[in-house]
């Protein structure tokens, strides 16, 4: 059992604390002295605005459809967190762990899962400085404070079609150091990371842990499949619990690393022991530990990914947030008081956030071609739009989807159709590729089938067809046109038109288009692209 807990100390994840506002730059005495007696007083808790607000961009996000089985361990109050267990399957990616196999088929640069590694950046120091000018050797204290962390983003772009040009790690800048006379360091570089629509981002394990968990198994059962080691190890993740009404577990906590509450210090001139000792610096280290706390609060409000992941299946107007930064640490000139009058300490920045994230890209096009190997798929592709497929006599010569892009001209709708390997017969019990590419057209409002006019039964074939990628009941959820390609051959034989006039027929009974083509020969091919528009748009 892996258990990712990082930290183990309790702490309060719902609320914060109220008054934290710290004065701004250049703060005098007095506001010092105020900003500390509001963390002296016994500040109301309250619930966390901020979380809300990331609730809601998450929740407009949420993937819906794709939840998996979790176990409810424990629920607050007991651990603070919802304690969930579910198989490592749920966190990490098969195919991925497969790309590592000898087995590897790649063709092209087609990409649809991605594990990457995310950092966010370290909140800068404060500074610990004092006003110098003619008269004064050592004037009052003026060290600005540490600049915050960047964070990383995630945000979902059109006219991107694969995720192979994301990087492996996306590490975000840290915040720079305050420096004398009361200047702020600068913020640390954000990271963007631009991702196509229908890209859905979830949290995963290390695939580094994965991999020697899954290698120390398979030494000790050989025979053990990777599908069955991923099953039947589990891990333990704490989930973020809304209220004691509200316990789905909807977000994944994650945890930084973070210095305890009161410490964080650095000292300049006389050590920490030195400070340590003084009633002045316990006195003030009481209210600033304050301040930490509200910052730790803040914090595991904001640390937080939808335990489903985050679905950006439409262009994101708004980038989404996924690891906040650190926030920079006080400049010495927050610590001077009517008792300290030579604060030689600053705080140094809050701590990074780092993560793995899947990026899996599920849905690929507006339509998708659905046939068995040898159809014509990729010719038709390769007809009707800039994608140039593999093409050839033998069957799977299409191992990854590829996807074109279909411009007609002024005012009238660009749509991309995916060609996806061809589907076999058993496919839905994992022969072949199985359903495995089925999924990148799981999404896409329409399917076109694709039927060779030269098999003795077409008909029977597409029903096959139908029954492998999900029965009827789920083919009737997509708009659906039925190609019927290879007319060239035995074309003027009354066998050939017969077989067609069948599909035809029981395509108008399930209120289907149909069309005859021979894309070969690009016969049809201009209605053909109509037809396939009509069934891209939500009407056919
Ligand atoms: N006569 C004829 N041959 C065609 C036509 N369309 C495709 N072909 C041939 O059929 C063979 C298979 O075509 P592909 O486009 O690779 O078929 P596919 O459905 O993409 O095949 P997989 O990649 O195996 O799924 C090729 O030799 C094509 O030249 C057509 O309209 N008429």
């Amino acid at each position: 059992m892996i258990n990712l807990r990082r930290i183990s100390k309790l702490r309060t994840p719902f609320i914060r604390l109220k008054s934290t506002s710290i004065p701004d730059n250049a703060p005098t005495l007095l506001e010092n002295e105020e900003w500390l007696g509001t963390l002296d007083d016994n500040a109301e808790l309250s619930h966390d605005a901020n979380v809300e607000t990331k609730n809601s961009i998450f929740d407009k996000h949420v993937t819906k459809n794709e939840r998996f089985p979790i176990k409810i361990i424990s629920t607050p109050p007991e651990t603070k967190y919802i304690k969930v267990q579910s198989p490592i399957a749920n966190f990490t990616s098969i195919n991925y762990l497969r790309q590592y196999s000898k087995h590897n088929h790649t063709q092209g640069n087609f990409v649809d899962v991605r594990i990457i590694q995310c950092r966010s950046g370290n909140g800068g120091t404060g500074c610990v400085s004092f006003l110098r000018d003619a008269n004064r050797r050592v004037g009052p204290p003026d060290g600005g404070d540490g600049g915050g962390g960047g964070s990383v983003y995630v945000q979902a772009v059109e006219g991107m079609n694969s995720l192979s040009k994301l990087k492996t790690k996306y590490i975000a800048g840290d915040g720079q150091a305050g420096a004398s006379t009361q200047l702020d360091g600068s913020r640390g570089k954000n990271i963007l990371i631009t991702v196509p629509k229908g890209t859905v981002v979830r949290w995963c394990m290390d695939p580094k842990s994965v991999r020697t968990l899954v290698d120390s198994e398979m030494k000790s059962n050989i025979n053990k499949p990777l599908k069955d080691i991923l099953q039947d190890n589990k891990i333990d993740i704490d989930c973020y619990g809304r209220s004691k009404e509200d316990q789905r577990p909807k977000y994944i906590q994650l945890f930084r690393e973070q210095y305890e509450t009161g410490e964080g210090w650095l000292f300049k001139d006389k050590t920490k022991d030195y400070h340590e000792i003084k009633d002045w610096f316990k006195k003030l280290n009481r209210n600033v530990a304050r301040y930490d706390r509200s910052l730790d609060v803040e914090e595991v409000s904001n640390d937080k990914i939808p335990l489903y992941g985050i679905d950006l299946d439409e262009v994101t107007d708004k980038p989404v947030c996924l690891l906040e930064g650190g926030k920079g640490g006080l400049g010495n000139m927050h610590f001077l008081t009517s008792v300290i009058r030579n604060p030689r300490f600053a705080k140094i920045g809050r701590k990074s956030l780092e993560s793995y994230f899947m990026f899996e890209l599920k849905s690929i096009a507006d339509l998708g071609l659905v046939g068995f190997p040898n159809a014509g798929k990729s010719t038709i592709l390769n007809k009707i739009s800039n994608a140039t497929p593999r093409i050839g006599s033998w069957e799977f010569t299409t191992l990854r989807p590829t996807i074109g892009t279909i411009m007609r001209g002024p005012g009238e709708k660009t749509f991309t159709v995916a060609d996806i390997p061809g589907i076999i017969e058993g496919a839905h019990l994992d022969r072949g590729m199985g359903l495995e590419f089925l999924k990148h057209i799981e999404r896409s409002k329409g399917w076109v089938f694709v039927i060779g006019l030269n098999d003795p039964d077409p008909l029977g074939t597409l029903k096959i067809l139908i029954n492998e990628v999900g029965g009827l009941e789920k083919v009737r959820t997509k708009n659906i046109l039925v190609v019927c390609n290879k007319a060239d051959i035995d074309a003027n034989n009354p066998a050939s038109m017969e077989k067609y006039l069948k599909i035809q027929k029981f395509a108008e009974l399930q209120a289907w288009d149909s069309i005859p083509i021979s894309a070969l020969n690009e016969e049809n091919i201009d209605v053909l692209v109509d037809k396939m528009a009509r069934c891209a748009k939500n009407n056919t």
